[in-house]
């Protein structure tokens, strides 16, 4: 059995992101309440592999995840995209005119504002993970409380959903990594995520994009981060297709490398499609 780290329980979209890349078949996914635990578990060896969300097509990137790259020495050895269709689920019998507090993850409220501004007297609610939500109104048994969440969790816990899609975008996509404490690259991988410091001199960031330009290297993401700590200084993440497995990558990173003050690849994997 190969248990899978994942935030949230049953019902959540992590926990479909962890189906979809790996099946159900001997796969146990374990729910986190954070990803600094899941990242410590990993480190430690106490589960085999995690999958992240990274990213989101209407909200962009999910920097909570992103930035542990940072600090935890795993690997990212695949990628799955799942289309994220959100659910206004409430108690059976509620009406829209009842709801005065909706509660959801923040990425989900957040793929959700276009819902908010058309009924700006309801309330949004952050809460844990989008089926823990679902749960608590549950719970409630107040009819003023409704969650967002998938139909996945609105099954589970037996409550309607009282309006269908009322994401922002109808091709509301989030992008989870595949991590993992094994240092190995996939026989199959062909993108590469990297993080770089760049040196303080004119042209660094230029430069350093350019020994990718050079050999014909294409870039599918370029990403700022501020640095903790470090008032007003950045660094970057860059998605490149390629793996360093490829002389033609490992040279161009040779390069870069000479404009950097660090350069990192936190993995490669086998890029995903929908
Ligand atoms: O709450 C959930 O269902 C989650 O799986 C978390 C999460 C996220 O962190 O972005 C995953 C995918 C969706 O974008 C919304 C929420």
């Amino acid at each position: 059995m190969k248990t899978v780290g994942m935030q949230g329980a049953h019902g959540t979209f992590s926990e479909m992101a962890v189906y979809q890349y790996f099946g159900k078949d001997g796969i146990a996914a374990k729910g986190y309440r954070n990803f600094v635990e899941i990242m410590q578990d990993l480190e430690n060896h106490a589960i085999d592999d995690a999958v992240l969300p990274v990213e989101n097509t209407t909200t962009g990137i999910i920097a909570r995840t992103y930035d542990l790259f940072k600090y935890y020495h795993v690997h990212a050895v695949g990628e799955v995209l799942v289309p994220i269709v959100q659910d206004l689920i409430t108690l059976p019998g509620a009406s829209l005119s009842d709801i005065k507090e909706v509660y959801s993850h923040p990425e989900a409220l957040s793929q959700c504002q276009g819902f908010f501004e058309a009924h700006p007297d309801i309330r949004s609610v952050p809460y844990q993970d989008t089926a823990k939500s679902v749960e608590y109104i549950k719970a409630c048994k107040d009819i003023s409380k409704a969650a967002i969440g998938s139909s996945a969790a609105s099954a589970y816990y037996h409550l309607p959903a009282l309006c269908h899609a009322i994401q922002d975008s109808k091709t509301n996509t989030t992008r989870f990594l595949v991590v993992t404490w094994k240092d190995d690259i996939p026989a199959d991988a062909n993108k590469t995520s990297l993080m770089l410091v760049i040196n303080h001199e004119p042209g660094s960031l230029y430069r350093a994009l350019a020994s990718l330009a050079d050999k014909q290297i294409n870039m599918v993401k370029l990403e700022s981060r501020p640095i903790p700590g470090k008032m007003f200084e950045y660094l970057f993440y860059v998605d490149i297709m390629g793996t360093p497995a490829d002389p033609v990558v490992k040279e161009a990173l040779a390069q870069m490398k000479k404009y950097c003050v660090e350069l990192r690849s936190f993995g490669s994997y086998r890029a995903a499609s929908l």
